[in-house]
């Protein structure tokens, strides 16, 4: 049976690319989109067909949808993954600055309502396959900082990757790290006692570089998006198998 899609943050970057990948698929339609600059004359909207419904704000959105797909801004994420799960939209949820008290927060809405979904900070494989292998470095090397580097118009910092991985890094530890964790500007963001630093320039997408250091040796690990499309068959396993969580997860490889 035919899935209907609501898109949250369709005028953006990522929400665009996601409404031609619903076009490109058969099993699935654009029931509706939101974003609080919506027109129906605006580029987003004029490349929609005539059956997708235009909505700017929650209050106004009453629509039988199944997936609620959303990449907007670390301010909308919450309300919106609230929003999806009390009206039995499934959520899949791209936007990055989710805390971790908001996500348990949402884990139990979608418990007492009954719902699955996923939450994931990053769609592209390599990203996936980097926190895979961090969780296994940082057993040998509990020093290890990261390096977040993104496009000029990224909006926060640091990514939601890189809080994800040093979450990772700072729960695969099996000792203490060795370094000073100095609380000075020049040495990053402090995640659990991981260093993250958050690069902003022109030219890049989106890349993750983590350096573990240890007596007389280091090791790096690095993943780059060099094009949005990286993230689009994550955003489709996850379109495909999202109907089949029994609670609100975080991360693709729950699905992979
Ligand atoms: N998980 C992953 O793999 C990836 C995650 N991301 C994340 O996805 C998010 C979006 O990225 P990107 O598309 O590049 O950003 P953009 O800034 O291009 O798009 C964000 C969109 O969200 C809209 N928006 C803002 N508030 C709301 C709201 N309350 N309801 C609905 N729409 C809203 C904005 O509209 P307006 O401009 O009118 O305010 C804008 O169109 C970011 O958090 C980014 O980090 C990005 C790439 C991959
Ligand atoms: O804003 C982006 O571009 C990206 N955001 C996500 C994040 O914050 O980690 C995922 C990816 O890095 C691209």
């Amino acid at each position: 049976m035919t899935k209907r899609v609501i898109i949250a943050g369709i005028t953006g970057s990522m929400g665009q690319k996601c409404a031609d990948l619903i076009e490109s698929l058969t099993d699935f339609e654009l029931a509706g989109v939101i974003a609080p600059d919506l027109t129906a004359d605006c580029p987003a909207a004029k490349k929609l067909s005539s059956e997708t419904k235009l909505f700017i704000d929650l209050k106004d959105l009453t629509l039988a949808a199944d997936i609620w797909l959303d990449f907007t801004t670390p301010q909308a994420v919450f309300n919106n993954t609230k929003f999806a799960l009390e009206h039995h939209y499934r959520p899949i949820i791209g936007t990055s600055g989710l805390t971790e008290t908001q996500i348990s927060k949402l884990q139990e809405i979608a418990a007492k309502e009954q719902m699955g979904g996923i939450i994931v900070p990053n769609f592209g494989l390599s990203a996936v396959l980097l926190m895979k292998f961090v969780q296994m470095a940082a057993q040998y090397f509990p020093d290890a900082e990261v390096i977040e580097m993104h496009h000029e118009d990224k909006l926060d910092a640091p990514s939601g990757t890189a809080a994800a991985t040093a979450q990772l890094i700072a729960k695969s530890r099996l000792e203490k790290p060795l370094a000073p964790a100095a609380h000075v500007a020049a040495r990053g963001a402090d995640y659990e006692g991981v260093k993250v630093h958050s690069v902003r320039l022109p030219g890049y997408v989106a890349h993750e570089e983590v350096l573990f250091g240890g007596p007389g040796e280091a090791l790096t690990i690095r993943q780059d998006s060099f094009d949005r499309a990286s993230f689009m068959q994550g955003v489709k396993v996850a379109l495909e198998h999202v109907s089949e969580l029994s609670e609100l997860v975080v991360g693709l490889d729950k699905i992979l």
